[in-house]
C-alpha cells in the first residue's frame, strides 16, 4: 500500500482507535484484572478465588510474630491510639493521597478526614450502583480480626517487633476487607442477571428473602474446602530430606483459614451483598 493511502486510512481510523483505547482503558481500570474483560458471576468468583491466595499469604506472614499484645494497647504510645490503629490511620492517609480508596472494593478502615488524592483519579464506581460506595463492614472486620482471629493463629508472647507486627496486620486487614467488599460486584451481577427475582425483595426491604436468593450452599462448601487446601499447601514447611517421614509442619493451622471463611468472610460478604442490593433501587 502506498504510504499516502496508509496515511489516509490511519487518519480515518485514528479517532475510532483513540475512542476504543480510551473506553478499554477506562473499563479495565475499574475492576480487578481478572474481571476487566467480562463482568459475569464466574469472573467475579474468579477474583474472589484469587483473593484467597492473598489472604492465606498475609496470615502466614503475620504468624511469623507472636501475638504481641502491647501493639494493641491504646495507652502504649501515650497519644490515645494503639500502635496498630496509629499505623493504619497514618498509612491509609498516605495511601489516599496517592490515589487509593477510589475503587468499590478498596474501603478504608478510618474514612473520616482522609486527604484527597494528589494524582487525578478515574471514576471507578461506574459499573456499580453509585450509592454502593457507602457500603462498608470494616468496623466488624476490625473487631473480629483483633479480638477473635488473631489469637487463633498467633503464638502467645511478645518479641518486641511491634512495627513489623502491625504492618503485617494491615496487610491481612486489607486483603480480608477487599475480598469481603468484592461482594458489591457479586451483588450487582446477581441483580443484573435476575432483576425480576431481586427487585420485589429489594422494594419490600426483605433482608431474609435477599439472603436466601444470594446464598449458594454448595459454593460456600467448596470455598471452605479450597481455602483449607490452599493453607495446607502454601504454609507447609518444605524439606529436601527424601527420607523425612516426620509429620508435615504448617506455619498456620489450615482449619483456622476455613473457620475464618465460615464464620466471618462469607457471612460478611453476604451482608455487603444485601446492603448493596437494598441501595440498588434507591
Ligand atoms: O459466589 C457467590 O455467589 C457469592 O455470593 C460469594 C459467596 C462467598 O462469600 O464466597 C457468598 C455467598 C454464596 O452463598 C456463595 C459464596
Amino acid at each position: 500500500m502506498p504510504a499516502t493511502m496508509l496515511e489516509i486510512k490511519t487518519k480515518a481510523f485514528l479517532p475510532l482507535l483513540i475512542q476504543h483505547l480510551f473506553l478499554y482503558h477506562s473499563l479495565s481500570s475499574q475492576l480487578p484484572i481478572s474481571m476487566a474483560n467480562k463482568f459475569t458471576l464466574d469472573s467475579v468468583r474468579d477474583a474472589l478465588i484469587r483473593e484467597e491466595d492473598s489472604i492465606v499469604f498475609s496470615l502466614i506472614e503475620r504468624a511469623r510474630f507472636p501475638y504481641n499484645a502491647p501493639a494493641y494497647d491504646s495507652s502504649f504510645l501515650g497519644n490515645g491510639f494503639s500502635i496498630a490503629e496509629f499505623y493504619v490511620r497514618g498509612t491509609e492517609s498516605l495511601q489516599a493521597k496517592i490515589g487509593r480508596y477510589q475503587k468499590p472494593e478498596d474501603v478504608p478502615f478510618f474514612p473520616n478526614d482522609l486527604p484527597s488524592p494528589l494524582p487525578p483519579t478515574k471514576n471507578s464506581q461506574e459499573l456499580l450502583y453509585p450509592a454502593s460506595s457507602s457500603v462498608s463492614v470494616n468496623e466488624a472486620i476490625w473487631k473480629f480480626y483483633f479480638t477473635e482471629l488473631l489469637p487463633l493463629f498467633t503464638t502467645k508472647g511478645d518479641d518486641g517487633n511491634y512495627a513489623s507486627t502491625v504492618a503485617s496486620d494491615f496487610v491481612c486487614l486489607q486483603a480480608i476487607s477487599r475480598r469481603i467488599h468484592y461482594g458489591k460486584y457479586v451483588a450487582e451481577v446477581k441483580f443484573t442477571d435476575a432483576p425480576q427475582d431481586y427487585s420485589p425483595a429489594i422494594s419490600s426491604k426483605d433482608r431474609d428473602r435477599l439472603m436466601n436468593l444470594l446464598t449458594f450452599v454448595a459454593v460456600e462448601e467448596a470455598v471452605k474446602k479450597r481455602v483449607e487446601k490452599k493453607a495446607r499447601l502454601f504454609s507447609q514447611n518444605v524439606t529436601l530430606d527424601e527420607n523425612d517421614s516426620g509429620k508435615t509442619q504448617y506455619k498456620i493451622n489450615p482449619l483456622v483459614v476455613s473457620h475464618l471463611y465460615d464464620k466471618w468472610v462469607m457471612p460478611l460478604t453476604k451482608l455487603v451483598e444485601v446492603e448493596y442490593l437494598l441501595l440498588r433501587l434507591s
